[in-house]
């Protein structure tokens, strides 16, 4: 049996971690008013949950996590221009899969593979078809999830073949460690994203000769993330605003920021690849049974996690374009177009999925690599 991890990643991870145990992300204290967090009687509380049975409590999002590392230490490698978006795309889904041990609901991908390039920074995957190659003066962000029991980590990184927009990706990996260390139990939301923007607006880009300053992308934002539910209503947004809303404790949270080299703004663009059905959706009686029976295969095979067309078509689905934009109208099934900004402009990003544990922060998917 292999100890160690193949290339391309297709051992799963309960032959490499045969106790079941999961490594634990970075630890980060709580500051200020609830350092006191760090040795008080939530400790042993949280110690005893960790204890209690590895496989209850951190260990599901810990195997998630780690599943994460190892198929993006792989992305990083055979990611090359010249290379369709769906071979891109679908090599991570592969090496997720496989690593996860995919099995139904129970574990997974957690979300649609997002391989956005330059101007648009979120919500774009290849559908059947798509011919785009990727290109060398391209920037490319990676934005993909594993879920084990429904707990989705949710990190992303940008990756570029040549040095132009290293400021660009400097300041937003530096706007996504802010927002990181900035997060807390009862930290109001607007106080983070004031300082994201302040750390991501403090870089400028020289392109050109021409000096161009980065913008926190206004209208995008990092989220709660709740069992089988990528986003769990509370957004951190990246620009300063009066949020009272509270970090609480036990909540999980995706710290994204997104910089730009444009407006600062994205709008909606292009062909729609991302779905998610929609949690608690209104139970109209569908009198298209087309729609009926894409339902029915969208609640079997993903249940309130994101997919995107070409999950539907692995899943045998064919010909739903009406069905599925039927649900849509319906309110039964979200949309979720790509995002861009202008064209021209160039868009990064960074995130990490962090627990705000009773005594401390985790970074869950922190690796060697951010
Ligand atoms: C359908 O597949 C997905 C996959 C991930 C998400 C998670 N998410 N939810 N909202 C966003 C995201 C992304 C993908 O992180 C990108 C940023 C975007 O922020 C945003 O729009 N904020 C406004 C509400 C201000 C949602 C759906
Ligand atoms: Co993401």
């Amino acid at each position: 049996t292999a100890l160690t991890q193949s290339e391309p990643p297709r051992v799963g991870l309960s032959k490499l971690f045969p106790d079941g145990n999961f490594p634990e992300g970075e630890l980060q204290e709580y500051k200020d008013d609830n350092a006191w967090r760090t040795t008080s009687e939530e400790k042993r509380y949280d110690e005893k949950m960790a204890m209690e049975d590895p496989e209850v409590t951190y260990n599901n999002i810990r195997r998630a996590a780690e599943v994460h590392r190892q198929v993006r230490k792989y992305a990083r490698k055979f990611i090359r221009p010249g290379m369709s978006m769906t071979e891109i795309a679908e090599g991570i889904e592969d090496g997720t899969r496989a690593l996860v041990e995919e099995n139904g609901l129970e574990s997974g991908v957690g979300f649609p593979t997002g391989v956005s390039l330059n101007h648009c920074a979120a919500h774009y995957t290849p559908n059947a078809g798509d011919t785009v190659v990727l290109q060398q003066g391209d920037v490319l962000k990676v934005d993909f999830g594993v879920h084990v029991k429904g707990r989705i980590v949710d990190s992303a990184f940008t990756m570029t073949f040549d040095p132009t927009y290293d400021k660009l990706l400097e300041a937003v990996k530096a706007a996504t460690d802010t927002g990181i260390r900035e997060a807390g139990i009862d930290v109001r939301l607007g106080e983070i994203a004031g300082a994201i923007q302040e750390t991501m607006e403090s870089y400028e880009v020289e392109i050109g000769g021409k000096l161009i300053p980065v913008k926190a992308i206004e209208n995008l934002s990092g989220h709660s993330i709740n069992p089988y539910q990528i986003h769990g209503g509370k957004s951190v947004l990246l620009v300063k605003n009066d949020d009272a809303t509270k970090m609480e404790e036990g909540e999980y949270f995706a710290i994204e920021t997104f910089g730009s080299t444009g407006r600062g703004r994205v709008v909606e663009q292009g062909d729609c690849s991302h779905y998610a059905r929609i949690v608690n959706a209104p139970n109209v009686p569908l009198r298209l049974t087309t729609a009926k029976s894409l339902l029915k295969s969208i609640n079997k095979n993903f249940g309130t996690l994101p997919f995107c067309r070409r999950y539907l078509d692995r899943a045998g689905e064919s010909k739903y374009l009406l069905a599925l934009n039927h649900l849509v109208q319906q309110g039964i099934v979200q949309d979720y177009p790509p995002l861009c900004d202008a064209r021209g402009s160039m868009t990064a990003q960074f995130e990490h999925t962090i627990l705000l544990r009773p005594t401390r922060k985790e970074v869950v998917s922190r690796g060697e690599d951010y």
